[in-house]
């Protein structure tokens, strides 16, 4: 086919050259035919080059194509004849237009002449196109044929389920056959197996893939638990740093620790009665309490000895900060107990029950503590609270009936579990309502019974179960009013109420004397036999390795120098101190007190007792370890 087409064109090359030959006379118009010769000749032996190289690629596709059916091939043959057709306008639009030169070369004119070259000029342009169409036939051709390909593939599965579909219904169909009939059955069974096997194989790869998200789940799930647990074990350091520190703080302050707190005066004469020697203060080194009181001939300036005083400007908050380790103390193990001493109107219940008292900030601290720890340990936190009264002992938990307080003996009071903060604080206030009305019932004020609040808390590792449970507590001790009561000082009366009068400040003065050798004895380490029912109810806070706080309040009044004192003496006594405090100096009596004086100021560390006293101001030196720490 393609040959045929190659001689089509070599004829036509033939029949411009005769042509031309015929014409060799004809002047004027035999150059013109020999560049058109010149042009159309090696334009058409190099199209036709192009052409058969073309074809032979066409039809070496359709040979090599296995898959080629009948179709594809008159799909082919089409094309090409096509193309053909193409070229066989062309030759005759070439061989007419030939013609139309030799006629024309006869009666000749210059314009027609380049009409006509113009037209020979378009037909080639149409050749090319022609071309053209043929290399994009030729693109689609192979596009084709790779459709046409995966077309053929699609088309023998769909042939061969169709055969088989066949074959299955042929093999149903035919009656007579029972070996048919088996392998009809055996197919069936066969494609039952088939799609089973199949179904196997997607539910095995489903399971496979389910797993593998499982494993990445677990794998995730305890990537996360180790990084939480790392976090974890961080903040445990960090906690067991910090309760170290707090641990060595507390050490170095001592076991036994003596603050005392002013409440803030309104009468100014009265506060320079009291005033704090060395401004700058720190555990290190002891704070010098300077008292100023007349007696009967005369001025004089005592010197008593504390860790820290804490002035009227100062807050439950600041004298928290100071004893604030005792909580952590107490979480790790260690009885921690408060005493709070001073007469009656000095501050104690405010420092310890007032809103931001030091009872409420202990329990909010010991929450924390837990919530801080909770992944590793489990705390348990108990109340107790207790009055006692004429050495005999009421509960406050308990409510009878008839609105009395409840006595109980001695080891024998009611406990029960704290178990949120608020909670806490909502027992605290019913307890502190139970004291008040008690108090009334009993005839008794609040400033003449010890009341003592104890939390125990017991802590227990959640990550090893054999592990020893932790039992700590914090207990605070509300002690009766220091004033001095007796036949002599406090007649409160007469006949039975000053009988009773006198066996208060006889039972006060005996529990807190036995207290005080109770204290004492931690630091002289002699055997201690408790005889009041205090000493004896609080035995755990006086036992070895436990930790002591007393905060001595004192209340700047004209006229409560007596129950400062003895507030002071007492504090001193039961740290092993000189009770009576040092004497500093003798002074006349003051005519009055001068203005400038009177009006002195509240600030922490002034000292307007020192700028009058001839001995200068100097600052003690820190307690021997051996004196106050075990
Ligand atoms: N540091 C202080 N700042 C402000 N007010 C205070 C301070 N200390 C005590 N007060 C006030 O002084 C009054 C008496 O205080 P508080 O009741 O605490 O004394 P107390 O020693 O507990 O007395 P009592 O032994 O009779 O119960 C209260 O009104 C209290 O608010």
């Amino acid at each position: 086919m393609s040959d045929d087409v190659v001689t089509r064109l070599k004829n036509l090359e033939a029949l411009v050259l005769s042509l031309k030959e015929d014409r060799a006379g004809c002047a004027g118009q035999q150059s013109a035919l020999d560049s058109l010769s010149k042009t159309l000749s090696p334009l058409m032996s190099k199209h036709a080059k192009d052409i058969k190289h073309y074809f032979t690629l066409m039809l070496d596709a359709v040979s090599k194509s296995e898959n080629a059916d009948e179709g594809l091939e008159v799909q082919v043959s089409l094309i090409l004849s096509q193309i053909e057709s193409e070229f066989r306008n062309l030759a005759q639009n070439v061989a007419s237009m030939v013609q139309t030169v030799d006629t024309q070369c006869r009666e000749s004119t210059q314009h027609e002449f380049q009409e006509q070259v113009k037209l020979l000029k378009q037909n080639n342009a149409e050749f090319v196109s022609a071309l053209d169409k043929f290399a994009s036939a030729q693109d689609k051709f192979e596009k084709d044929q790779f459709e046409k390909d995966v077309e053929l593939i699609s088309q023998s599965n769909e042939i061969a389920r169709l055969k088989s579909a066949l074959y299955l219904a042929q093999s149903q169909k035919s009656p007579e056959k029972g070996a048919d009939d088996a392998n009809s059955t055996e197919n069936v069974e066969y494609f039952k197996q088939q799609l089973e096997s199949q179904k196997a194989e997607i539910d095995s790869q489903k399971a496979e893939l389910e797993s593998q998200k499982e494993s990445q789940k677990a794998e995730l799930e305890s990537q996360k638990a180790e990084l939480v647990s790392r976090h974890q074990e961080k903040i445990g350091l960090f906690t067991a740093k910090y309760r170290a520190l707090f641990e060595e703080l507390a050490t170095a302050k001592g076991n036994i620790r003596v603050v005392c707190r002013i409440r803030p005066a309104k009468d100014a004469s009265a506060a320079e009665m009291i005033k704090l020697e060395n401004p700058e203060q720190n555990f290190l080194v002891w704070t010098t309490l300077r008292t100023s009181y007349q007696n009967d001939k005369s001025r004089e300036a005592r010197d008593f000895e504390f860790q820290r005083v804490f002035g009227g400007d100062e807050t439950n908050h600041d004298v928290f900060g100071e004893v604030r380790d005792f909580a952590i103390s107490a979480a790790s193990g260690r009885v921690c107990t408060i005493f709070a001493y001073g007469a009656s109107g000095t501050g104690k219940s405010y420092t310890f029950t007032h809103k931001d008292g030091l009872i409420q900030s202990y329990i909010q601290l010991l929450f924390e503590l837990s919530e801080e720890e909770r992944a590793h340990y489990e705390y348990e936190f108990r109340i107790s609270a207790v009055e006692i009264y004429l050495n005999r002992l009421f509960d406050l938990l308990q409510t009878p009936a008839n609105n009395a307080k409840a006595e109980i003996r001695l080891n024998a009071e009611s406990t029960t579990n704290l178990d949120s903060r608020e909670a806490a604080i909502g027992l605290l206030e019913r307890i502190l309502e139970r004291r008040e009305v008690a108090s009334t019932v009993q005839n008794a004020t609040s400033s003449r019974s010890h009341f003592i609040l104890t939390i125990k808390i017991t802590k227990r590792s959640l990550t090893n179960p054999n592990e020893t449970p932790i039992k700590g507590q914090v207990r605070f001790l509300d002690l009766a009013g220091s004033e001095r009561v007796g036949k002599n000082s406090l007649t409160g009366g007469s006949g039975p109420q000053q009988s009773l009068v006198y066996d208060q400040g006889n039972d006060i003065n005996q529990s807190l004397l036995d207290l005080g050798k109770g204290i004492r004895s931690l630091v002289t380490k002699d055997n201690f036999v408790p005889s009041h029912n205090l000493t004896r109810y609080i035995r755990s806070s006086l036992s070895h390795g436990s930790r002591l706080l007393i905060v001595a309040t004192v209340s700047p009044l004209a006229g409560n120098q007596n129950n400062t004192l003895n507030t002071l003496r007492w504090s001193q006594d039961a740290i092993g101190r000189p009770s009576q405090g040092k004497l500093v100096t003798q002074t006349r009596a003051p005519e009055s007190v001068s203005p400038s004086t009177a009006g002195g100021s509240r600030q922490r560390g002034t000292s307007a007792v020192s700028s009058k006293t001839s001995t200068p101001s100097k600052k003690s030196a820190p307690p021997s370890p051996s004196n106050f720490k075990r």
